[in-house]
């Protein structure tokens, strides 16, 4: 069995990962905005991201309810679109 530093080095390692991956995504989220203001779509989608939560919820319901989903996921939305306004 790994000792509680070990696991905790793997926690460690996946946040690290889990950061990166929000970073890529917020790359991506910034990408749209030149074709949403061409298309004249909004910055904030509230529907695409009731959207998102519920597909996630549909795969992970699981281990993760959709308020804990929910949860997890506005800050990042929000993170998103405050980017998407200040680039
Ligand atoms: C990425 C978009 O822009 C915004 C950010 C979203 C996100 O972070 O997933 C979802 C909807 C919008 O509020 C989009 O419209 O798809």
């Amino acid at each position: 069995m790994d000792s509680i530093e070990a696991v905790r080095k793997k926690i460690d390692q996946l946040d690290e990962q889990i950061v990166q991956l929000i970073e890529q995504r917020a790359e991506l989220v910034n990408s749209l905005i030149k074709l949403k203001q061409e298309q004249g779509v909004a910055v904030r989608v509230p529907e695409r991201e009731r959207e998102v939560v519920a597909q996630l919820h549909q795969r992970h319901g699981d281990h993760f309810t959709l308020e804990e989903l929910q949860s997890i996921y506005q800050p990042i939305f929000d993170a998103c679109v405050r980017i998407q306004l200040t680039d």
